[in-house]
């Protein structure tokens, strides 16, 4: 994954910390990821970058490094397009921006809806996301139409919990099914359950955050003690925790390798993001070892159920999803 958020939303109570890459920093990364071999890039409109990446793809189509059809183009529908009016303009302006006919796969970004207009997070005088009246079903049945339409391949959810994943499965004259749940998931957030409940109504699931994120998010949530609207204010350093870097060093393999092939393992699906070169190179060098069971239940082991994208100034939406256990 190359995606990376841009938004920085300053208000009195909150600080939205995502820093943007510079644009020729996200066609570069693109150009050496597909040269490096990477197939699967995790886009979205609410990280601002498309076209930088959309020049990027097509540069290397047009240098016959790759066809259209070898890549998996994901992208995902922000909170403030949930109207079922809006759905395909939205859909259509990421396709542009990215220089594509069709995406692989588009995303419901989130379950929740929010006030629509340009204001991608719109918040009331108390800092809190302003809803939309949308339900996620109704949403859904306009993705369903771009499939129809031939503008996407396939249609997925991101951050759905499992009841929320439940009640689309059950919706009545469902037409295309979710194929994916796109989710937070680390050593220090194995998603056991919710993995196992999508993998068990055969919902394919990846992993964002794999790494923890990034330093400079980290450093927000640490030092700055603002209550982040990203949520969790105590420090998470993946590439450094102990367990981690044992198991690197026995593998001769460096953390972020271990953080990423914990997922391969658990058959999910991971979308580790840089604009580093070496750091793109390293983490696609994750097919020529194995991590043990034991490794496995060391790093499931972690676990601390700590989360770090809460989204805390959507915490009193109706569909917020992080309310129950799973
Ligand atoms: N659906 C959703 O709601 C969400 C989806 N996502 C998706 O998941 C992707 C990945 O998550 P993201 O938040 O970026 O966090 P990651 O866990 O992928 O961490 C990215 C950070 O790790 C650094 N990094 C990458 N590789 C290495 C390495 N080998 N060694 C050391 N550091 C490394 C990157 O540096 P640098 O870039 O400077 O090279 C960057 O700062 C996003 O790009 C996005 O596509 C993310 C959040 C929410
Ligand atoms: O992809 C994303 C980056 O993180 C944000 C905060 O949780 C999300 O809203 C968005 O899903």
């Amino acid at each position: 994954s190359i995606a990376s958020s841009s938004v920085t939303c300053r208000h009195e109570k909150y600080l939205w910390c995502f820093p943007q890459e510079a644009p020729g920093d996200v066609t570069n990364a693109v150009k050496v990821a597909i040269d490096a071999g990477y197939r699967h890039f995790d886009c979205a409109s609410f990280y601002h970058n498309e076209t930088e990446i959309g020049v990027g793809i097509q540069l290397k189509v047009k240098e016959g490094v790759v066809k259209r059809e070898d890549l998996f183009i994901v992208s995902k529908l922000w909170c403030t397009c949930h109207e079922k009016s809006l759905v395909e303009a939205a859909c259509t302006r990421s396709l542009r921006a990215l220089k594509l006919s069709y995406l692989d796969l588009y995303l419901m970004h989130w379950p929740m809806g929010f006030q629509s207009g340009r204001n991608e997070l719109p918040l009331d005088q108390e800092g809190m996301v302003i809803p939309s009246d949308t339900d996620f079903l109704d949403t859904w049945e306009a993705m369903e139409e771009l499939v129809d339409a031939g503008l996407v391949r396939a249609i997925g959810v991101s951050n759905f919990n499992h009841e929320q994943l439940e009640r689309l499965l059950n919706k009545p004259n469902l037409r295309f099914k979710p194929v994916n749940n796109q989710i937070e998931c680390h050593p220090y957030l194995t998603q056991k359950n919710l993995i196992s409940f999508c993998q068990s109504r055969g919902v394919s699931v990846t992993a964002y955050l794999p790494l923890g994120g990034s330093r400079r998010m980290q450093t927000c949530l640490i030092s700055q003690r603002l209550p982040c609207a990203l949520g969790s204010s105590e420090g998470v350093h993946l590439l450094e925790d102990p367990v981690i870097q044992r198991i690197a060093e026995k593998h001769s393999k460096s953390s972020a390798q271990i953080l990423i092939r914990f997922h391969i393992q658990r058959h999910v699906i991971v979308i580790p993001k840089s604009v580093t070169q070496t750091w793109i190179l390293e983490n696609f060098q994750v097919f020529d070892f194995e991590l043990s069971e034991e490794d496995m239940n060391d790093m499931l082991g972690l676990d601390r159920n700590l989360r770090l994208a809460t989204f805390p100034i959507a915490g009193n939406h109706k569909d917020y999803p992080f309310n129950i256990e799973y």
